[in-house]
This record gives structure tokens, sequence and C-alpha cells, in this order.
């Protein structure tokens, strides 16, 4: 019997599923989760030391790949000086001011530990300042796993088909309206209605925890104008996007400002960090400043900053989201060619180093298109690159990763074993 079927026999009598994140699971793929011993680059390796080329990086974050040497040398000199203060240290000051840099929008951030975190105070922000209590979120988005959020959310959710969590409280839920995500009539009749009661849309511009499926520009568009007509806030969900579909994010992208984003994944370079952040007369309403509590042990790590700061530095260097725009694009259009020569009806889409696989002729653009997809052909796909080596997310609900680590070798490896695995779906 391999090693990861018994950690995974032994980690279930300690650990609920035997996972601390319900997608490792693999429950909406079947079979034994695979338990990482280590990684480099593009790689990672099992605890039966099968190597796979990793395109899930964390869920995000790794997109310099695993063990990037400034990074890990970065980290070892923080390491030198302590691992935690909880007193404020010059690192979070040059943190703070690189983000500043790179998302205009954001005037002013709070560092947090957790994209859930980074969400959730900026819904209670939002509510602080406008002193109103509804938000509107889209069905498909994730937003992580605060309670106001797990109302017909994405990711982990949609894969166990339970699209909103047990054990939030009516009495929070109520507050919250899911509007279909890209739907401009029903954005425009919802706020023609109630618009006056929203103290914020939280959105992902281009979202990753429905599959990869872009917001149009015409619908981020009706959100900014609605927001400002009828004063709720505007706040883009860039967890995932942000430095990952280009360095600004996605509001760099649409040349759209929210009032607020929130950040994540990448910014702690593989550590625990994340932020929110944006106008500073919002900003200012926060502890301790103002009325708005918001608080946390590790908010700013020494290692997860010096993570996060030397990732982000990495990530200016010139013409690097060309480059991974191009490994990105050698591979989904490798992935169609390979899809299309088999006759499987296949798609792809990307976005920077993000993309997309859905067994549908077209991209979706909504989580029922998603769902009306050929979600039968994915489990197999997913099991016949996993034996070949080419770890997928194993979810036909998320989006992949490509590391400025996956060059032309590994892309190529990785459509090799595609036609293989297209042939004998
Ligand atoms: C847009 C967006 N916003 C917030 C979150 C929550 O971040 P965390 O609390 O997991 O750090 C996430 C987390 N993404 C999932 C991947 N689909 C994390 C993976 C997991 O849940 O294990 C996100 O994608």
């Amino acid at each position: 019997m391999s090693r990861n079927h018994d950690l995974f026999a032994r980690a279930q009598k300690t650990i609920p599923g035997g996972v601390n994140s319900p997608v490792r699971a693999f429950c909406s793929v079947g079979g034994t989760p695979c338990f990482i011993e280590r990684a480099l680059g593009p790689h990672f390796w099992d605890a039966d030391g099968k190597r796979y080329i990793d395109y899930i990086g964390s869920w995000g974050p790794m997109i310099l790949g695993h063990l990037d040497a400034q990074v890990l040398a970065a980290v070892q000199t923080a390491l030198t000086r302590g691992f935690s203060f909880g007193t404020p240290t010059e690192a979070e000051i040059e943190m703070a001011e690189e983000i500043c840099k790179l998302v205009p929008s954001i005037e002013q951030v709070r560092l947090v530990s957790s994209g859930t975190e980074a969400t959730m105070s900026a819904l209670r922000l939002a509510r602080g300042f406008t002193g109103r209590h509804r938000i509107i979120k889209f069905s498909g988005c994730y937003h992580g796993h605060a309670d106001s959020l797990l109302i017909k959310a994405g990711s982990g959710l949609l894969s166990f088909g339970q699209p909103t969590s047990a054990g939030v409280p009516e009495a929070i839920a109520q507050h919250t309206t899911v509007l279909e995500y890209n739907n401009l009539a029903q954005l425009s009749e919802t706020f023609a209605s109630i618009g006056e009661e929203i103290a914020a849309v939280i959105v992902e511009p281009i979202a990753g925890n429905m599959n990869l499926v872009r917001g149009t520009p015409e619908f981020l568009r009706l959100l900014r104008e609605l927001c400002t007509q009828h004063g709720a806030l505007l706040i883009f969900d860039e967890v995932m996007s942000g430095f990952r579909v280009a360095l600004g994010g996605a509001q760099a992208l649409y040349g759209i400002t929210p009032d607020l984003s929130c950040l994540g994944k990448i910014i702690g370079g593989g550590m625990p960090a994340a932020a929110f952040g944006g106008r500073r007369d919002i900003m200012a309403h926060l502890a301790p400043l103002g009325a708005v509590y918001q608080a946390g042990t590790l908010a700013g790590n020494p290692l997860a900053v010096a993570a996060g700061l030397a990732t982000l530095k990495r990530l200016q260097a010139p013409n690097f989201y060309d480059q991974l725009e191009a490994r990105t694009a050698r591979l989904t259009a490798g992935l169609t060619q390979a899809a299309h020569e088999a006759g499987m009806t296949f798609s792809t889409d990307h976005v920077g180093g993000m993309f997309g696989l859905y067994f549908a002729a077209h991209r979706p653009t909504s989580l029922a298109e998603v769902s009306h997809s050929n979600l039968d052909n994915f489990k197999p796909f997913f099991h016949h690159m996993l034996a070949a080596g080419v770890y997928f997310a194993p979810s036909a609900y998320e989006a992949g990763f490509v590391s400025i680590t996956h060059d032309d070798t590994v892309i190529d490896t990785t459509l090799a074993a595609a036609r293989m695995t297209f042939a004998a779906l």
C-alpha cells in the first residue's frame, strides 16, 4: 500500500477528513490525496517519491515557483532576527509602501494573515463606514469562509455541491444578496430597488473559484457606476487575481478603481499573509483610529512579510508578466489542440498566470455555464494526468496556476501527457 494511502488513513483519525482545507481531500475527483513532502521550482514530490508538475502552486502563492532562492534567502535572514514580536516593524512599512505603490487604489493598507480575514474585515469596514448592513456577492465567487460570505459560494463549497454552508444563522445570511455573475440586468434591477440599503458589493473581478470566469468589462463598469450612484462601496476581492493576472491586478487590466481591495496568496510568497486596503477616508474608520475593530496576533509577521516583500520585488523584473503569460498561453493552446485532435469538446482561458480548463465548446461567463459543461470528463482527465505526473486542481470548480519556472520543457511534458490522456478518455 502507498504511503499516501497510509498517511491519509492515519490523518483521518485526528483531522476531520484528513485535511486542513476541504478541497485538498480529493472528494470531487475521488482517490487518495497526495501528501507532498518537498517542492522545488515547478515540481513537488509526494510521500511515495513520485514527482509532479504542480499547477496549483499552493492555490496561487507560488508564482515564482517553489523555493525561489531570493525568497528563501529573505526568510532565512528574517529568521535570524526572530519569529514574531507583536510590535510594529520597519518591514511592515516597506510592505505597505510596496502594495500602495503597485496598487494605486490602495492609499492605506492593513496586513492580516489570510484572505478570509481580509474580506471579512473589508466587509465590516464597509458596514461601519456606510452604516448599512446589506452586501451583494455573486454566485460562484468565493471570498473565504466568513459567515456573511458562505452563501452560494464557490471553491470547495461548489466541489461538494453545498453552495451555502450549514452553521450560518439566518440572522446573518439575510443581509447577503447573491446575484448572478456578469448579469447586468439583474444588477441594475437590484440597485434600483434596494440600492440605498447596500453597504458594499464584493466581487472577484476575474473569478477563480468557479473555474476561471472573467468579469466582463461592462459588468465591472456597471458595478462601479451603480456603487458610486447609490453610496455603496465596491470591494475587489483580488486575493487570487492580485499580482497573478498583472502587476496591478485585475483592476489594472480593466482600469476600474474599487473603493477597497483584498489581497492575499502571492503577497505572502507562500507564508500566511494577506491584506485589505483602499481609500484613506474609509481606512480611517479602522481601529485604533476609528470605531471599526480589527486585529491579529500574527498580522504583519516578520517571516511572512519577508517572503511577501521578496516576492513582490521579483515580480517587478522587466517583462516578468509577458514571460508568465507566454508560458500560460503555451499550456492552454497546447491543451486545446491536444483535446481537439482527440475529438474532445474542450476550451480554455487564461489571464496572466492563471488558467481555466473547460469540457465545453466555449468559455463560461457564469457559474451556471460552468455547471453545464461536461463535468463527467473532468474526473478521468484529472486522474490520467495525475498518473502521468501532472497535478491539476482536484476540482472542476478551480482555476489553475503557472509559475515563472514552468518553462517550455515543463509545459511540453504536460502537453505530451495530455495527448495520451485525451486519447484515452
Ligand atoms: C478570491 C479569494 N478570496 C478569498 C479566499 C480565502 O483566502 P484564504 O482564507 O484561504 O487565505 C480565496 C481562497 N481560495 C481558495 C482556492 N480556491 C483557497 C484554497 C482552499 O480553500 O484550500 C480566494 O480565492
